[in-house]
């Protein structure tokens, strides 16, 4: 049987004529325009990066390598006595585009486990900073004292250093850190909110189920942790995280610097930290309105009203790409809905009441292109239910989840030899230059 890295081998030599014969005889060939808006508005729209191993189309969602969420779960192999796929079997899918057979997904899952040894100096350099600091300032840390080990820095540094085989080392890179981030993550976890009690890897378990094992989790948490990381995975790559990563790796940088820097922009509250923001001003919505009655929608639009009138953002509301809810969303809220326990609980049914609400909130104020809920809105309440309820520490599952769609990316931009990224600015005077010639032409 071919190993994963054989078979990648084999796609990106068969890629390659596909990217090479675009450039040469199409490079011409015009994609899009670009308009002030768009310089000044964050390059909404432009199109200028290339994946193939997610793609977001606004009004239905992702599709990961051609698949939509359900087919996704409903394709590969799951977890023993499970519903869902393990961690590595979608990995297989993401680099590959193949659905991996049960022989394959073990091989990745032993194959894991050699590569999850974490140095004791990250532990050293995790703990030396202060415990108060933000789960997420770990998790930096983390990756980039593990940069040490990096294989592509020492091919870099080998002076055997070549393109066409550069993608190798990525490669080995990203497969250690997929597979050593859920571990810094539970270490980190362990460290803040379990008095350091530090639990050992079981190596019988995929990586969902260990990182449930080595948080303190419940059996069932076994398929949160599968469902949470596959769905955080990737959401093509025009993302802060997943842009930082390809823009850093883009430089040569190897990939612990890369996603180290993902992670940093992932941390932002406009990004991943949403899902925190969102556990926050829920609970903060029942501390206030709900000590002495049930919540009501008359009570949530209030509370959604002293939100906007304040000037803030809805947390985990509205999208950059999206137009309708995030089916990511929908996954969870599945999940929710088919959980008995979860089903019923308080904090769910709030959450099912600001789904109701907020869209027609948004709409009314006027100003969110999309009033639909996205990923953030539904993912912290399972963990709230499942006990995980610091919720300081749900932008850091993100990131295990992120690592797996950021290290796929940047395999490939080696594979295909993705040029470092450097677009071009222009100054205000020549903004203001264009825009007077485009009056004076509209006029003639
Ligand atoms: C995993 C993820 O990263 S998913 C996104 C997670 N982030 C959040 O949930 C935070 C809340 N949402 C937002 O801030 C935004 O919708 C973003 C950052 C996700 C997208 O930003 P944009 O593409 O600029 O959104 P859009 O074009 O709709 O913004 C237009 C206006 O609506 C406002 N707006 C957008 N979403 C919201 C919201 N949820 N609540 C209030 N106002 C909003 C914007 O702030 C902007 O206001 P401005 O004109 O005063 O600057
Ligand atoms: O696509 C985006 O801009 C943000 C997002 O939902 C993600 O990165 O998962």
């Amino acid at each position: 049987m071919a190993t994963l890295k054989e078979i990648l081998a084999k796609k990106i030599e068969e890629f390659r004529p596909r990217t090479t014969r675009l450039v040469k005889e199409f490079g011409d060939v015009k994609i899009g325009d670009v308009t002030i808006s768009q310089a000044i508005g964050g390059a909404r729209d432009v199109k200028c990066l290339v994946t193939d191993i997610s793609y977001l189309d606004p009004h239905e969602g992702i599709r990961f390598r051609g698949k939509t969420i359900p087919e996704t779960f409903e394709a590969l192999p799951k977890a023993p006595n499970s519903n869902y796929p393990t961690v590595e079997a979608f990995w297989f899918f993401l680099l590959t585009g193949d659905v991996p057979t049960q022989a394959q997904v073990d091989e990745v899952i032993a194959e894991w486990k050699t590569r999850q040894v974490v140095p004791s100096y990250v532990w050293d350099a995790i703990r030396g900073l202060p415990r108060d600091s933000h789960p997420m300032v770990m998790l930096s840390v983390g990756l980039l004292a593990m940069q040490r080990d990096s294989k592509f820095a020492a091919f870099y540094n080998s002076g055997k250093f070549n393109k066409n085989v550069a993608w190798e080392s990525v490669y080995e890179d990203a497969c250690d850190i997929v597979a050593r981030i859920p571990i810094v993550a539970a270490f980190i976890y362990n460290l803040k909110y379990r008095s350091d009690f530090q639990v050992p890897i079981d190596p019988k378990l995929d990586m969902g189920a260990n990182f449930a094992h080595m948080i303190g989790q419940c059996e069932d948490y076994k398929d949160v942790a599968r469902m949470y990381f596959i769905l955080h995975s990737d959401h093509e790559s025009g993302n802060v995280s997943a842009h930082t990563t390809h823009l850093v790796h883009s430089a040569l940088s190897d990939p612990y610097y890369a996603y180290s820097a993902g992670i940093n922009g992932l941390a932002g509250p406009l990004h991943g930290l949403a899902n925190q923001e969102v556990l926050d001003w829920t609970l903060k919505f029942q501390e206030k309105y709900c000590k002495d009655q049930e919540p009501t929608k008359e009570l949530v639009t209030k509370a959604l009203w002293d939100t906007l009138n304040s000037g803030q953002v809805v947390p985990g509301y509205g999208h950059a790409v999206l137009r309708k809810t995030d089916p990511r969303y929908m996954s969870q809220r599945e999940f929710c809905l088919n959980t008995p326990g979860l089903k019923d609980d308080k904090l769910f049914k709030l959450v099912a009441m600001i789904f109701e609400t907020a869209p027609g909130v948004l709409m009314e104020h006027g100003k969110a292109k999309n009033p639909w809920p996205n990923v953030d809105a539904q993912s912290g309440v399972i963990q709230w239910y499942y006990g995980v309820r610091e919720w300081d520490f749900y932008t850091v599952l993100f990131g295990v989840g992120r690592a797996l769609g950021c290290m796929a990316n940047i395999t490939w931009d080696r594979g295909l030899g993705y040029a470092i990224e450097r677009p071009k600015s222009v100054t205000t005077a020549m903004l203001e230059k264009w825009a007077e010639e485009s009056k004076k032409a509209a006029s003639n």
